[in-house]
């Protein structure tokens, strides 16, 4: 496996990548997660006594926010009650002579590395590795950490080209991150094994099940995808209204597999008894999926019922794993399913992983408590990747000889 901060010699000049990415609101960078995580690598090895450059990215060129990470600089300083020096320069004479001038404990962090044209091209990591960007900046550190688990699915210089021309070693978040969203695929638990799986792509949950289906006891759905799993076995749910652009696409194009799946699954998989949505009155409704026979209203949630069914089950597993929200949660009337099974997870002792970049904000919307949870992930695509098998460049790079 990777090599850790505690194989790090002392006093090194180190090269970190971390993911920054956030929220812009009108150009101001919101703080979150990915912060407080982060500031724990840089804590500890700035309090070693290391010479401490930054690198991570920030928006996608030609976004709103793509933007520089000045603000970035001063959100993490707050983070780790020390000064974070910012340079608007990636390699350039201006970082260099930035980073040549660091002291033991100083923390600096450079420009977006997006800013950079060598970075983005999805390109192998050789050809990474003999860019200008990776060259010159290697020359004035010792090592390189990776610390940006959630943005390791990209074959970016920062991420794949700096392993092969330094020592590289993964930072905290990585390496907690990777052992959490791992396990399941390559633990043994001696208990039931459940997984929670809904959200808006009925893919990423056909791409699970066909990863994990010999791994997981009981898969619980919900979402826009468990809406299509009720319409393969028969139910009026699942079809676009007015307006909508949800499920038709999606269902021409996985019918079969969802099929199949019900088919040579069934016994694993357990779907909604009911779903709720907005009635006359703007309140919540709910009914019985037995008792629906029309196609004529959009489903937000699944229903009281259903959160019934699923609570023991959790509350009956070894390990819970959890992949995309139940509901529209970001509606409080909608998110009974996903703080449902979220609270089950959160009262029993079994061990647990929340990914996903938008579930695992319902912990924080609705006051749960992470230490609660036995993983919560800060990646979205690299958490999804990790739950299919899919290999992802960044940690590759970094485990190879
Ligand atoms: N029935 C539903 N109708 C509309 N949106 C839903 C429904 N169920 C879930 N969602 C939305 O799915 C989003 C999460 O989907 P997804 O991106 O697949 O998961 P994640 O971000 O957790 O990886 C949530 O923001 C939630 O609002
Ligand atoms: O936020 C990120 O990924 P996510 O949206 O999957 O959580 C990463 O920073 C990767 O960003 P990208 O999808 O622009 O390459």
């Amino acid at each position: 496996m990777f090599k850790t901060l505690d194989d790090l010699d002392p006093e090194q000049r180190v090269l970190v990548r971390l993911d920054l990415n956030s929220p812009v609101e009108d150009g101001e960078v919101q703080d979150n997660r990915r912060f407080d995580r982060h500031a724990e690598t840089v804590r500890e090895l700035a309090e070693a006594g290391h010479r401490v450059v930054l690198m991570a990215h920030q928006g996608r060129p030609g976004d709103d926010d793509f933007v520089s990470l000045e603000q970035h600089a001063d959100i993490l300083a707050s983070h780790i009650d020390r000064d974070v020096g910012f340079v608007p320069d990636t390699y350039g004479d201006a970082a260099i002579a930035a980073i040549d001038a660091l002291e033991a404990g100083e923390v600096l962090l450079l420009e977006n590395t997006r800013m950079c044209d060598e970075e983005l091209p999805e390109e192998d990591p050789e050809v990474k590795a003999d860019t200008e960007f990776v060259r010159t900046l290697a020359e004035h550190v010792d090592a390189y950490v990776n610390d940006a688990y959630s943005a390791a699915h990209r074959s970016h210089a920062s991420l794949v080209g700096f392993p092969l021309v330094l020592p590289a070693y993964a930072g905290r978040v990585m390496q907690t991150e990777y052992e959490a969203n791992s396990s399941i695929a390559t633990r043994e638990f001696d208990g039931q094994v459940t997984m929670v799986v809904g959200g808006t792509k009925a893919t990423d949950v056909i791409d699970v099940m066909n990863n994990l289906g010999d791994k997981v006891d009981q898969f619980l759905l919900g979402g826009i995808a468990g809406e299509l799993f009720l319409r393969a076995a028969g139910n009026d749910v699942g079809f676009d209204l007015e307006g909508m652009d949800f499920f038709d696409d999606q269902w021409e194009a996985n019918r079969e597999t969802i099929e199949s799946l019900l088919d040579e699954r069934g016994d694993q998989i357990k779907l909604a008894v009911d779903l709720a949505y907005e009635d006359e009155t703007d309140d919540r409704g709910e009914i019985a999926v037995a008792n629906i026979t029309e196609k004529d209203r959009a489903y937000l949630d699944v229903g009281s019922m259903t959160v019934d069914e699923y609570d023991p089950i959790i509350r009956d597993s070894e390990a819970v794993f959890v992949k995309g929200a139940l509901g529209l949660f970001e509606d409080e009337r909608f998110a009974v399913g996903t703080t449902g099974v979220l609270r089950a997870i959160a009262e029993t002792d079994c061990f647990s992983v929340v990914g996903g970049g938008d579930t695992s904000r319902a912990i924080e919307m609705y006051g749960m408590d992470e230490d609660d949870f036995g993983h919560v992930s800060i990646a979205g695509g690299a958490y999804i990747r990790a739950l299919t098998g899919a290999p992802l460049a960044g940690v590759e790079a970094l485990t190879q000889d």
